[in-house]
């Protein structure tokens, strides 16, 4: 049957003697769901390991008994993750709601420090709301894994977030009313295994204190109930047919099996359509998400081609500027050559006249002489004429 593991056994379970408490792991491939699961379980009952395609191909419930209460957890394949289809997670929400028959007491929705939130994580958190309805919040724990790295990096949970903490992951922390928790997986220190365990059962009791005791459950786990209980009495009563031959019964019991898948079938209808319905609108929304970033480019790149006009035209100017500025040196420059050489000329014509005025009076030196010279030649003869 559909369920991958829902068996009779599973049904007697439900047995309301001991506090069962179903957590289910919702989240993207390789964040460590298999990996927590077993860290609760105290065992490896999961498939873990590192692979880029998903290791967990199906639901599967595991169980552990701790003292005073029942833990069943529900490991399930990446339904965050774009690459499977709203057949495949319909499917599997369907599986998942089988195997908790009796309700969800929390989903433990698994992130990892070591990779960013991403928009098919957000998606997938939207896909939750709207299969189960805002309720569904109210029993959400946000789960991290990787703290052996933020411990080599001396950070606290705290600390990750205050770095790395995009607005939709702090919209779902708000709308578990903060839930969280941080997973070592890889620690082998008993007393850290056992306090993670310890913070997380803290936080399912909370949520349990906080609903009422109630786990979650809507009409989807109320008809699958219903059904389940049909199959359960109608195997029972086929089991204690007297009279009827061995082929018969097998007839029988095919019959009754086939009836319930029809159930799941139908159910598994419905969630798609409502999965196929979420991503249409995501779809959407993702494309006028797409449409606003190319405009917001577009605008960017015309504004980066106006700054690059810009620029070159100021370069331009300063290459203008740069050519003036050195036409004007070469100007003042050669001024400042003319001003030397009239301070030069001034200079010459300075001691041109100082040489021309010693000429003078040596000149006028002489000519007195000369005078003097002429005018007592000038007696001689006359005293000479005399004389005669
Ligand atoms: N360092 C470190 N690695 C971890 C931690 N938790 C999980 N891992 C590793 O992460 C990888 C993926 O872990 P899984 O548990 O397989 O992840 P998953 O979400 O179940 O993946 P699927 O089953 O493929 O959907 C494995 O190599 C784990 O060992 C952790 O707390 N610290």
């Amino acid at each position: 049957m559909m369920g991958g593991g829902s068996t009779d056994d599973d049904w007697e379970l439900t047995s309301p003697s001991i506090a069962v408490r179903t957590l289910v792991l919702f989240g993207r491939t390789g964040n460590g769901k298999s990996a927590i699961g077993n860290t609760i379980l105290g065992r490896k009952a999961f498939k873990s390991m590192a692979r880029s395609s998903g290791v967990t191909s199906t639901c599967e419930l595991q169980q552990t008994v701790l003292k005073d209460q029942i833990i069943n957890v529900i490991d399930t394949p990446g339904l965050f993750d774009l690459s499977v289809g709203s057949e495949f997670v319909g499917e599997e929400i369907v599986k998942c709601i089988d195997l908790a028959k009796d309700g969800i007491h929390a989903v433990l929705v698994v992130f990892s420090v070591r990779t960013r939130f991403s928009q098919e994580e957000e998606a997938g958190l939207h896909s939750l709301e709207t299969l189960f309805g805002s309720k569904i919040f109210d029993y959400m724990i946000v789960v991290f894994t990787g703290g052996d790295e933020l411990e080599d990096n001396d950070e606290t949970l705290e600390d990750y977030l205050g770095r790395e903490c995009p607005e939709p992951l702090k919209e779902i922390l708000a709308l578990c009313n903060n839930r969280r928790v941080l997973f070592d997986n890889k620690t082998k220190d008993e007393l850290k295994k056992v306090e993670q365990l310890q913070q997380l059962l803290s936080l399912v009791n909370m949520v349990t204190s906080q609903t009422g005791g109630q786990p979650y459950t809507d009409d989807l786990f109320a008809e699958l109930k219903k059904g389940a209980r049909k199959l359960h009495d109608q195997r029972e009563v086929v089991t204690s047919l007297k009279g009827y031959s061995e082929r018969e019964i097998l007839e029988l019991k095919e019959q009754i099996n086939a009836s319930y898948e029809d159930q799941l079938k139908r159910i598994t209808e419905m969630v798609e359509a409502k999965l196929k319905e979420t991503n249409t609108r995501l779809e959407q929304q993702l494309a006028a998400e797409q449409a606003a970033r190319l405009e917001a480019q577009e605008i960017f790149q015309l504004a980066q081609k106006k700054s690059n006009d810009e620029i070159r035209i100021l370069i331009q100017n300063l290459e203008k500027a740069e050519k003036e500025t050195e036409e004007l040196r070469k100007q003042a420059e050669s001024r400042r050559f003319t001003h030397m050489l009239r301070e030069k000329l001034e200079k010459a014509r300075k001691g041109i006249e100082e040489l021309r005025r010693q000429a003078e009076s040596i000149l006028r030196g002489k000519l007195e002489k000369v005078q003097e010279g002429t005018e007592e030649l000038r007696r001689q003869a006359e005293s000479r004429c005399v004389i005669l």
